[in-house]
């Protein structure tokens, strides 16, 4: 399973130092999540920081845009140096063509199901995916409880997947700490997007935890 570490939880004093950190702890990816206010109750980065990170680490950045209008972030976010932009299928009416605009960017395209979202939203748009992003926690902010019954909502996707005979990754976020990684593992997870276990401890001996009840 690749794990994600979010820098929500990361020491944005010393957020160079964080990045580092957990890029040389083995991270796979590095999520970076965009919130505006108006989507979520919270408000965070903008591509202003995706730009920042480029030069400073060679994990790949998976943005989370919890943003309304996400079409209006699609080129500045890839511009910034994104490698995979995941946006909220609640976020836009037009969700297939902010996909299109995804693609057309040239980075990578991945779609997000708050936990109220049933899977049957992503019917038409799994073909074109490379992501899909099941969120385990209410978006928003970041030390949240993980919800358990997302977890059957992961092997569902599983199932899925394999009856259409794709190829996109399943990642989940929120909650994931060592007492959850290995119920989504065992759902069939890909990618475990993870913020405040890894930074509210050493973040190397936390995502060495976490690999570790991955398995
Ligand atoms: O998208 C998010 C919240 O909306 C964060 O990525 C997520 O909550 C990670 O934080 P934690 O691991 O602390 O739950
Ligand atoms: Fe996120």
């Amino acid at each position: 399973m690749k794990l994600a570490p979010s820098i929500l939880s990361a020491d944005f004093a010393n957020l160079q130092r964080d990045v580092q950190v957990v890029e040389q702890a083995g991270a796979d990816l590095l999520h970076v999540d965009i919130m505006d206010g108006h989507f979520v109750p919270n408000l965070t980065f903008g591509p202003g920081m995706v730009a920042a990170l480029r030069p400073i680490t060679s994990l790949p950045l998976d943005v989370h845009l919890m943003v309304a209008d996400p079409q209006a972030w699609i080129t500045p976010f890839a511009t910034a140096g994104a490698d995979t932009l995941l946006i909220h299928v609640e976020a836009t009416a037009h969700i297939f063509h902010a996909v299109q605009l995804i693609k057309a960017a040239g980075v990578k395209a991945g779609v997000v199901v708050n936990p109220g979202t049933p899977l049957s939203q992503l019917e038409e748009l799994l073909p074109i995916l490379d992501q899909v992003l099941i969120m385990t926690v209410n978006p928003g902010f970041g030390g949240q409880p993980f919800l358990p019954a997302m977890a059957e909502k992961v092997a569902r996707l599983v199932t899925v997947r394999k009856q259409l005979g794709l190829h996109f990754e399943i990642e989940v976020d929120g909650g994931v700490n060592d007492h959850t990684i290995a119920t989504v593992a065992k759902a069939g997870a890909d990618i475990a997007v993870a913020g405040s276990y890894v930074f509210n401890g050493a973040p190397a001996h936390q995502l060495e935890t976490l690999r570790a009840f991955a398995k």
